[in-house]
């Protein structure tokens, strides 16, 4: 075992390592952990660290640090990777799951309980089913999503709407949205109905809500998939809705980044939102500090149709422990960190502070937990749907190594539609064909 992580060397690969190797470490076991988690996440991130640093204190130190979007974050991860500097601990968001595995950078979380005969059997099952490729749990559940429809009750009530009925459908949105725009006696928009980031997620959630796969072969689970389903469908459907509302004024328009899309909501700005369950802790915060202090309700993301039956895909991000060019002391140590942060305690708070659901079943069972759900119905919104939902290849969602890109380029077609001339049909057709031509590259170098 080595002495400090800060040494890169010891086993480099393969190999699991036990107690042992932290044990016999001497000196502290320093990790790094990059995360993509902002404003009242990241505080409530930083808060999961210190916790775990104090009652490792002199055995084991956990530096987290922010490495901007889950894009910019696997952007760079891919650049460590070239250079041999990647981090301990590396949270990756659902869609980088595929290119994770592919990449044989890492321990599976599966190979490092079965060491130590931790049982994961607590995990929430459709959280874990998600990131367990090839029969095994390689990443760590740590912030688990679903999407959710946000509503401000004040603007609601104000437009004559009942905020505990929400709409159900996207036609029902957009009925909705128009009643609750608001302009001035100058005709300028004072409030939009809706807005929400340009955002590929919220189609593969639809998708997965019809029963429609999103990619082939059995959403990329039984073999790679070869082709991603954007042409018709849930693509087709949304990218036209959005276009509409944009295009008829009663919803803002903010592009790609989602954190624009999340200050137009906070700012009242917006009366209803799209979003992951993970913004809710810092939706209230702000509708509690607003100028014009406002309740943020949450409601079920609205399906196509109101008898579509199928439920979200498990949203969020995972814990990736890295194996390549770190040591034995300090996989045991990552791998230490991430029971941590899955734990039912540190789950529970991070439930209460964010809105990301509870990973394990037993954090959902803590008192404190059920208390606090119970005083902030809007917390329980998530859990019900992903509750709710049916394990089937619909719902697991789709595994691609090229998702990050191909929900850029879906999404890029999606913002060109809603702001030029151009036809959903002809920027769908010409994205997927770029998309394809990614896939096809991308299987022959995993392959070859
Ligand atoms: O905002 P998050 O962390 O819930 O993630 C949403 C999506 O799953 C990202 O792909």
């Amino acid at each position: 075992a080595c002495s400090s992580s800060s040494s890169k060397g010891g086993s480099s690969s393969g190999g699991v390592p036990g107690a042992d190797a932290l044990t016999n470490a001497k000196g502290v076991v320093n990790l790094t952990f990059w995360h993509s988690m902002q404003g009242t996440n990241q505080t409530a991130v930083t808060a999961i660290v210190n916790a775990f640093n104090a009652k490792y204190q002199g055995k084991i130190h956990v530096t987290d640090s922010f490495q901007g979007s889950y894009d910019d974050a696997i952007a760079k991860y891919k650049t460590a990777v070239s250079s041999h500097s990647t981090p301990s601990i590396m949270q990756i968001y659902d869609v980088g799951t595929r290119f994770m595995v592919d990449s044989k950078q890492t321990v599976p979380i599966a190979d490092l309980a079965a060491k130590d005969g931790y049982s994961l059997s607590d995990l929430q099952p459709n959280i874990s089913n998600y990131f367990t490729v090839g029969g095994k749990l390689q990443s760590m559940p740590f912030n688990s999503s679903a999407p959710l429809l946000y509503i401000n009750a004040e603007a609601f009530k104000k437009a004559g709407l009942d905020p505990t009925n929400p709409p159900k459908t996207l036609a029902d949105l957009a009925d909705d949205a128009k009643k609750l725009t608001v302009k001035d006696s100058s005709g300028k928009t004072t409030q939009y109905g809706f807005g929400a980031a340009d955002y590929g997620w919220f189609v593969e959630q639809l998708a997965a809500e019809s029963g429609a796969l999103y990619c082939d072969n059995g959403n990329g689970r039984t073999a790679a998939a070869t082709k991603l389903n954007i042409t018709s469908g849930a693509a087709l459907t949304y990218t036209n809705w959005w276009s509409d509302l944009v295009k008829g004024g009663y919803a803002l328009n903010t592009g790609r980044p989602t954190p624009d899309a999340q200050a137009a909501f906070k700012a009242g700005k917006v009366a209803m939102n799209l979003e992951s369950t993970g913004v809710l802790g810092g939706y209230v915060d702000a509708g509690a500090k607003s100028a014009s202090p406002f309740t943020v309700a949450t409601a079920p993301f609205p399906k196509i149709s109101a008898s579509d039956s199928g439920g979200p895909v498990v949203g969020g991000a995972s814990l990736w422990i890295d194996r390549v060019g770190h040591s034995d002391a300090e996989v045991r140590a990552s791998w230490e960190f991430a029971k941590f942060a899955a734990s039912a305690q540190q789950q529970a708070g991070w439930h209460e502070a964010t809105g990301y659901f509870p990973v394990s079943i037993s954090a959902l069972q803590d008192p404190t937990d059920v208390a606090y759900r119970k005083a902030h119905p809007q917390f329980q919104t998530a859990i019900d749907e992903l509750q709710a939902t049916q394990p089937t290849p619909a719902t697991a969602g789709c595994l691609l190594g090229v998702m990050p890109q191909a929900r850029a380029d879906l999404e890029q077609a999606m913002l060109n539609v809603a702001t030029t001339s151009t036809s959903a049909d002809s920027a769908l057709s010409d994205a997927s064909s770029k998309i394809s031509k990614l896939i096809s590259d991308y299987n022959s170098a995993v392959s070859g």
